[in-house]
């Protein structure tokens, strides 16, 4: 079990800190603290505050991923999906959304704008060569193996 903190910024006590929507969700969806209503028109991208910051073991990651009934229904999406929160960050936690859908969409205090997911990060050890190891694939690729 790994532990994750959670800190909640000054003045976000009415805003939720992340949360699972049901038993067995993978994701903890993130809320938006926005001080008022904002409007992304067809197009438009904003960074989103989410009200808190957080800490978690070197070998974690987290990753902030679209809600698919924002993608589907409105078009709204996190623009670098998925987001990437590096377990030294102790910055505010925000989300990158991004508007494709044709109309304008407004992001209301409170509302959940997108979801949080843990990843672990493997301890890897880097080595520069001048030959790697040979393969049947080789460079084959995008596509190579046929549709
Ligand atoms: O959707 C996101 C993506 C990133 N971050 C924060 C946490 C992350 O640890 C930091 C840096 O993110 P990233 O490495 O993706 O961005 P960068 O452009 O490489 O910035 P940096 O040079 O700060 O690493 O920004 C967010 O709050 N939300
Ligand atoms: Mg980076």
């Amino acid at each position: 079990m790994f532990q994750v903190l959670f800190k909640r910024l000054p003045g976000n006590e009415d805003i939720q800190l992340p949360r699972k929507m049901s038993e067995l969700a993978a994701g903890f969806d993130l809320h938006a603290a926005v001080s008022e209503p904002v409007t992304l028109s067809p197009g438009e991208r904003k960074l989103i505050p989410t009200g808190f910051s957080m800490a978690m073991p070197g070998e974690l990651e987290a990753q902030i991923r679209p809600r698919s009934g924002l993608a589907y229904k409105h078009g709204v999406t996190c623009l670098n999906s998925p987001g990437t929160i590096d377990a030294d960050y102790r910055g505010e936690v925000k989300v990158l959304l991004v508007n494709l859908g044709g109309e304008s969409f407004t992001i209301e205090r409170g509302e959940r704008i997108a979801q949080m997911l843990f990843g672990l990060v493997p301890a890897i050890s880097i080595s520069e060569v001048d030959e790697l190891p040979d393969t049947v694939r080789g460079a084959g690729g995008f596509g190579h193996t046929g549709v």
